[in-house]
């Protein structure tokens, strides 16, 4: 850019100066307009929801999908739909933050009634019960969506949700709700891991979210700098670039917030274009946000438990156990629940080594950077 050889603040923009059009396109709260190459897993998603509109209980549905794939975007963009048909009710429920069955069903009636239920707590049958009259009286149909699932297995809550929202019709005649459950953990088998008696009423169908190839991830990448970038900011040789970046971690978050970090990089050198070293600069943040939403969603004693592996590098898991115990003074059954949790997340790797003549036991050992970990704790 010209920089004005007689402006006092040289080497800056000024306050209303950016390279940026709209900054909030790249937050994580931003639903986008055009949602491209998920056009096969949408039409599952409204095929199995179709009933739903004629006053049917809908097909349920299991979605399915690495990190950062456009899962939760598809479930927004169809419920958006469905929003605007009468008789039907769709709520999205994350089960980072509503991981047991009475928060799932908290959330649902906040949603039905607008309000939240008494704090005082009522009891879970009385919760469900004014959900389903609700439903009945207003002759709505429901479309739950459990998104990231996962959390709710993590919990061991997910087959009694999955049970009662199910079997509803059993308990109150007449209430119709159809479940869109969401994976992001491709470890966890989804069905086989329920009870046989929330197997026997769930054949879901399946819509499965690959990871989106490089030149996807350029087409979508190129959208959201249209619409956030002024004109001409980043060279198609950058948007290539972050898109490959993206590629190998396979997370298109990475690629959305990698945008967001190298225009403040171009901004800070007071330049109007962004390049390329503005993206390798920014990499190495970018890298972890997935890391990061992690480790947000933890409770203080599964931080803890990080912090202790962090501490003590790769250990047997009972020498862990020892000082996470002295800590915080949980057994070792929720200890060894927790261990399997933040194995499963990518937080931590967990693996087994043969003792000699002393049977089988684990090491433990973050999956990260150390450093990375303690900045994003
Ligand atoms: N096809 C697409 N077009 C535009 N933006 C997309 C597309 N797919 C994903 N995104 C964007 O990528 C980010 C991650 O997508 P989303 O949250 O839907 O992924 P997810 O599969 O639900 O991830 P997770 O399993 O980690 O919850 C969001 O910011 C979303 O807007």
């Amino acid at each position: 850019m010209n920089v004005m050889a007689d402006d006092p603040e040289e080497g800056m923009l000024s306050w209303d100066e950016s390279v940026f059009r709209d900054e909030h396109v790249f937050e994580i709260d931003y639903v986008p307009e055009a949602f491209r190459h998920r056009e096969s897993q949408m039409e599952t998603l409204k095929y199995a929801l179709r009933p739903a509109v004629r006053g049917s209980r809908p097909l349920n549905v299991v979605v399915r999908g690495p990190p950062g794939t456009g899962k939760t975007t598809a479930i927004q963009k169809v419920f958006a739909e469905l929003d605007h048909q009468p008789g039907v009710r769709a709520v999205r429920v994350n089960c980072q933050v509503d991981s047991t069955r009475y928060a799932v069903f908290s959330r649902i009636f906040e949603e039905l009634f607008e309000y939240e239920p008494p704090s005082s707590g009522i009891s879970f049958k009385k919760l469900f019960g004014q959900v389903a009259d609700s439903l009945v009286d207003n002759e709505e149909v429901l479309v739950v969506a459990l998104d990231d699932v996962n959390y709710l297995f993590y919990e061991g809550e997910a087959s009694d949700t999955l049970y009662s929202l199910l079997r509803a019709h059993e308990a109150h005649p007449g209430t119709k709700i159809g479940v869109i459950v969401v994976s992001s953990d491709l470890d966890l088998d989804v069905i086989d891991d329920l009870d046989g008696r929330v197997q026997s009423v769930f054949r879901p169908e399946e819509a499965y979210f690959p990871v989106y190839d490089v030149t996807e991830i350029a087409d979508i990448l190129q959208d959201r700098i249209d619409a956030g970038f002024q004109d001409g900011a980043v060279p198609t040789t950058v948007t290539d670039r972050v898109a490959e970046l993206t590629a190998e971690t396979g997370d298109l978050r990475v690629g959305i917030d990698l945008l967001r970090r190298a225009g403040l990089n171009a901004e800070r050198r007071a330049s109007r274009t962004v390049e390329r070293q503005d993206v390798e600069d920014a990499f190495d943040d970018a890298k972890h946000v997935h890391l990061s939403r992690n480790l947000r969603a933890l409770t203080d004693t599964e931080r803890t438990l990080v912090k202790v592996v962090a501490e003590h590098g790769d250990e047997r898991a009972g020498d862990v156990y020892d000082a996470f115990h002295e800590r915080t003074d949980l057994g070792y059954t929720r200890y060894t629940e927790i261990v399997n949790k933040l194995d499963t997340l990518g937080i931590i790797e967990a693996e087994y080594e043969q003792l000699e003549g002393r049977g089988r036991s684990r090491r433990l050992r973050l999956a990260h950077d150390e450093d990375a970990v303690r900045d994003h704790l």
